[in-house]
């Protein structure tokens, strides 16, 4: 099915979108034709092998990486061929990212961080998000390391961080690469849970990459990706049949999932 740029309900879209990766010999094709939309007010995760182009997908989408043939949208806006200065500020705007190459200022304390995207747009936050900002670092359980920077924080702390300042601004759409890969499995829950607060009661959109099958079940829908296309677009799923279709796509590229 063709995406058309005037369809509404995608918060993020691609068309004919391919990337390759090196020249001659040495050319990768991380993306092949794909044309995916990432639809408003859900929770979409995108799944795949190593290396299906998952990562690159999203960087694309989120106006990190530049596409080499196809075109990607924001909203109604095409970020294809935009400037820095104006992709900056769409993103600034629009988006909230929790990648680990998109991590915290290091000289910033924790809420220093937090306000950081409040800031980078010219004033602080308000009250109201202030409050905002209050009870995403309770629900995180970072109440206690509030004035830490980065590197006095383990790994999972700084994941969190970067979650709640992601979510602090409510962007249209959150981009997230791996967002539960460093947390243990109540902390992950309680992110996933965030997140999916995040989808049903401030109608925020998500799209999630993870190699977790059961962080892949709160979703609404699941992408499968293999040799940089879509091989399969479902609905929500068990982790039992996640898991089922990932082992299918790691036995044989392409097959049915
Ligand atoms: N900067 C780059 N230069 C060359 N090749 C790249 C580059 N970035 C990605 N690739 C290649 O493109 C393909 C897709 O990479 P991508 O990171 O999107 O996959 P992924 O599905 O996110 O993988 P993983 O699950 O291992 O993170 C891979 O073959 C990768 O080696």
């Amino acid at each position: 099915m063709e995406i058309q740029p005037s369809d509404m309900g995608l918060v993020a879209r691609v068309t004919h979108l391919s990337k390759h990766y090196g020249a001659g010999e040495h050319r990768v094709t991380a993306l092949d034709d794909v044309s995916i939309g990432i639809r408003r007010g859900q929770f979409t995760a995108i799944m795949g092998p190593s290396g299906s182009g998952k990562s690159t997908l999203m960087h694309v989408m989120a106006g990190l990486d530049t596409p080499s043939e196809g075109r990607a949208w924001l909203g109604d806006d095409e970020i294809t061929g935009l400037g820095d200065a104006a992709l900056t500020k769409l993103r600034r705007r629009r988006i909230g990212f929790v990648f680990q190459a998109f991590n915290l200022v290091p000289t910033l304390d924790v809420r220093g961080n937090l306000r950081l995207p409040f800031e980078l747009d010219g004033r602080g936050p308000n009250a109201q998000e202030r409050e905002r900002i209050d009870s995403l670092v309770h629900a995180l359980g970072l109440s206690e390391r509030t004035a830490h920077r980065p590197h006095e924080l383990s790994g999972g702390q700084q994941q969190r961080v970067a979650i709640a300042r992601a979510l602090a601004t409510r962007p249209d759409v959150i981009f997230a690469d791996e967002p539960t890969g460093a947390l243990d499995s109540r902390t992950g829950r309680e992110v996933l849970g965030l997140l999916r607060a995040a989808v049903v009661d401030a109608g925020q959109s998500i799209a999630m990459v993870t190699h977790d099958p059961v962080a892949a079940s709160h979703a609404d829908r699941t992408l499968f990706l293999a040799d940089g296309r879509i091989v399969a677009d479902h609905g929500a799923m068990t982790p039992e049949r996640i898991s089922e279709a990932m082992l299918n796509l790691e036995a044989s590229a392409g097959a049915e999932v």
